[in-house]
């Protein structure tokens, strides 16, 4: 059995952070585990409150994952605080994992930020370095780059300037664009453009977790991280064209929607 660690917030309506990424790792037969550091109170409407963990409690549960389960790949999703990011870097550097995935949460669709702007260059200088891939979407990669994003060569720039951060490879992620669904990946020697068609839909709440959890999975299970990639933006496309309908606001993607098809 290949193990994955989420390291992300709370979402008590299921369609995003650790809940999104455990359902993930779950569909792609990789056991799931959890360091927890927010607990937001969040629907398919938005967010009503957000509560961090300690950064303390946040070394406590990765010391308690890393001493006994060692994942075979990490993703990391909202970190919300510099002292939460401390801890993560503190954890990462100690236990030192090569497989880990950084979404750069910064501020959920419904406009809650997620991760407080004082904390945007610890979010820089101290996780993107110790990642093997970085995924933000456009919002994140301009806010990271200080670029304004607006077509595919843009995309090329901003993952440049993002290697320029010390991460090792990117993929901006072009959901937020018109046309094709086209995310840029770059490793710093060689760009690729992962294409799909765009679903019509407004339920693709948890999109972002979605994706960067099925990285962490596949690379779990030992794709290499290009495969790793593509296989994610099928899982991705796959979900957000079998998305639920529930709630009242943008609904989830679906983690079944393979398990459905077959059944
Ligand atoms: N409507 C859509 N149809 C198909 N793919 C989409 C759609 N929206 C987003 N995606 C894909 O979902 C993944 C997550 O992207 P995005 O929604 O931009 O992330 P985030 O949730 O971080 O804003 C990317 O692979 C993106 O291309
Ligand atoms: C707890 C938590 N983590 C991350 C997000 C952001 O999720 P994302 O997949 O980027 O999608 P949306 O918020 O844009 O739907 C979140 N909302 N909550």
């Amino acid at each position: 059995m290949k193990l994955a660690l989420t390291i992300a917030g709370s979402d008590s309506g299921g369609g995003a952070g650790i809940q999104a990424d455990i359902k993930t790792f779950s569909a792609h037969g990789v056991f799931g585990m959890s360091v927890i550091t927010s607990v937001t109170a969040q629907n398919t409407r938005g967010v009503i409150g957000i509560e961090d963990i300690s950064p303390e409690m946040v070394s406590l549960q990765m010391q308690a994952v890393f001493e006994d389960l060692y994942p075979d790949a990490v993703k990391i999703g909202m970190v919300s605080s510099g002292g939460i990011i401390g801890a993560i870097a503190d954890g990462l550097k100690k236990y030192g994992p090569r497989k880990v995935v950084l979404d750069p949460v910064m501020i959920s669709k419904g406009g809650s930020y997620l991760l407080k702007p004082e904390a945007m260059n610890a979010l820089k200088d101290k996780l993107i370095p110790l990642s093997l891939v970085v995924t933000p979407n456009l919002m994140e990669a301009e806010a990271l780059t200080g670029m304004v994003i607006k077509t595919p060569e843009d995309m090329r720039e901003a993952a440049r300037k993002i290697i320029g951060l010390g991460a090792k490879s990117v993929v901006v992620k072009g959901g937020h664009l018109t046309g094709d669904a086209l995310d840029v990946f770059y490793d710093g020697h060689k760009f690729y453009e992962i294409t799909s068609e765009r679903v019509n839909t407004r339920n693709t709440h948890g999109t972002g977790c979605t994706f960067s959890s099925a990285i962490a999975a596949n690379l779990a299970l030992g794709y290499d991280l290009i495969e790793s990639v593509k296989r994610a933006k099928d899982y991705i496309t796959g979900a957000i064209k079998n998305s639920l309908d529930i709630g009242h606001g943008v609904g989830p993607t679906n983690h079944f929607w393979r398990w459905d098809n077959e059944n």
